[in-house]
């Protein structure tokens, strides 16, 4: 089994993001949007919504989306090293996530593949966020944002997963 993975189709990014929309109740139900697709790497986002947050003020996503959006990224991103990405398939074993610093606005994961070994394969993934405008403009929240505007990583992890190359 090689670790090497072919180009993938051009409509590929769009394929996903109609699977997720028309099949899968759960990521369609977070407005889970695909960015980007290449062999090895996978970017996709959660738009911030209210309805995911703890009850902070200001609100902040709970770190389960986050962990789902990094399960998710670094399982699709495995999927692209499969010979049929289609007809293979991937199942997670292990997940881990830190935290790094709480998110008030969108998510956006980044996912690379460590390792496409023969039944394991290996993804580190950073979330990251910019603080939105409705922060910015409460100072007191601003400044326990430490007055961050740029976008900033929020989480960072990897996951492992058994991978179903037929
Ligand atoms: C399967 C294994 C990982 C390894 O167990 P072993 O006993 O060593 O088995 P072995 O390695 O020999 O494999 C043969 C077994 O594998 C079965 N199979 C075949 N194809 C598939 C397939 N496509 N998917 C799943 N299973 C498949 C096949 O029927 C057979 O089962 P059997 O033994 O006959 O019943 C087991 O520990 C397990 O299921 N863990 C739970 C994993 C889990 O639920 N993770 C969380 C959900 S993932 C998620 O939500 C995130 C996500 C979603 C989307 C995208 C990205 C991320």
């Amino acid at each position: 089994m090689s670790d090497d993975a072919e180009g993938l189709p051009d409509d590929a990014v769009s394929f996903v993001q109609r699977y997720i929309e028309e099949e899968h109740g759960y990521l369609s139900w977070l407005g889970t949007e695909v960015n980007e697709l290449e062999p090895g790497r996978a970017v996709m986002t959660v738009p911030y919504d209210e309805k995911l947050t703890n009850t902070t003020d200001p609100p902040t996503v709970h770190g389960g989306i986050a962990a789902t959006l990094l399960d998710t990224a670094g399982g699709i991103a495995q999927r692209t090293m499969l010979d049929d990405p289609l007809t293979g398939g991937v199942a997670t074993v292990n997940l881990n996530v830190n935290y790094l610093r709480r998110a008030a606005g969108d998510l956006r994961a980044t996912a690379e593949v460590v390792r496409s070994g023969g039944t394991i394969g290996v993804s580190t993934v950073t979330v990251v966020s910019q603080i939105p405008d409705r922060v910015r403009e409460d100072d007191e929240a601003f400044e326990r944002w430490q007055g961050t505007t740029e976008e900033e990583a929020v989480a960072t992890g990897q996951g492992a997963f058994r991978l179903f190359r037929d």
